[in-house]
């Protein structure tokens, strides 16, 4: 589904993404770990061409991402979930989530807010998976933050992607609400077969949600495997401090870091 080889990015100066290869498979849910900086929202926004990546091969979902002329078609493939959820908080949960369908609609339909019964359908069926069926007719602005992110996952969902880009989903959410909302995404994720590739920086989550880990160092991955797989050596060698542009090894976290890391919270 995903398929992703020799892929660079740099801003200037800054060689973000430096090589990375990354496949992953439909219905797998792959979870990227790295400290900040390391260049994971970089990756999920190349592989949408929010940002142009400078060479490599990035295919999705057979679309040659890289030389797409059409961004309409890649984009009807691929959701998008943020960090803040961007929904609209004085539209209904439903109307939000009905605006996940305006990119498979005519521009008229579209302006006019047109949506046919079989949208308004699969909107609620949308919210009824993330366990807001009873919320539907409610304004965003009286929801939960937990709330807010799940009409975003169902919004998402709504769009019938093939592949959903999950940018620190739960970086704002108490960790009640985060493995939530996480496992709401695990589980459509796996009943839809769509790919989820999403960025976290909690590594317990990762190991509790995900089915792959692919850890980033300095625009490198340093680390893919099944989540069960992740050693501590591994998260070490992900939270490490490169040590400059050009390092090959970087500088270990000191103790309190490695304390941190290895209690999964965020490093
Ligand atoms: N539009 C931009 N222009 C210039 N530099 C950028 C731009 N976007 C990102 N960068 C740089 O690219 C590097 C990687 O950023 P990126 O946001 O991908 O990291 P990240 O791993 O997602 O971090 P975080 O966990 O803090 O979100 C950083 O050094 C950042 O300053």
């Amino acid at each position: 589904m995903i398929h992703v080889r020799q892929l660079t990015k740099r801003y200037g100066d800054n060689a973000v993404l430096r090589g990375i290869d990354l496949d992953a498979a439909a219905g797998e849910f792959v979870v990227v770990l790295g400290e900040s900086g390391a260049g994971k929202s970089t990756l999920l926004r190349c592989m949408n061409r929010l940002v142009a990546a400078d060479s490599g091969q990035l295919r999705l979902d057979g679309i040659d991402v890289m030389q797409c002329g059409d961004t309409r078609a890649l984009r009807r493939r691929v959701a998008m979930i943020f960090q803040h959820h961007h929904v609209v908080p004085r539209l209904t949960a439903l109307k939000n989530v009905l605006t996940g369908r305006l990119g498979a609609m005519s521009t008229l339909a579209s302006v006019l807010h047109c949506f046919r019964d079989e949208d308004v359908a699969l909107a609620h069926e949308c919210l009824a998976r993330v366990g807001l069926a009873h919320k539907a007719h409610e304004r965003a602005d009286a929801l939960s933050g937990g709330q807010m992110q799940r009409v975003g996952i169902a919004r998402a969902l709504a769009q019938q992607p093939r592949v959903i880009l999950a940018d620190e989903p739960v970086a704002s959410l108490d960790p009640h609400t985060s493995r939530k909302v996480l496992q709401y995404l695990r589980d459509a994720s796996r009943d839809l077969g769509i790919t989820v590739l999403c960025n976290l920086h909690q590594v317990d989550y990762a190991r509790a949600f995900a089915d792959r880990i692919v850890g980033l160092n300095g625009g490198r991955v340093v680390f893919d495997g099944a989540a069960g797989s992740l050693c501590q050596s591994a998260v070490d060698r992900i939270y490490r401090h490169p040590a400059g542009p050009a390092d090959a090894g970087g500088i270990a976290p000191p103790p309190a870091a490695r304390l941190v890391v290895s209690s999964g919270a965020r490093a």
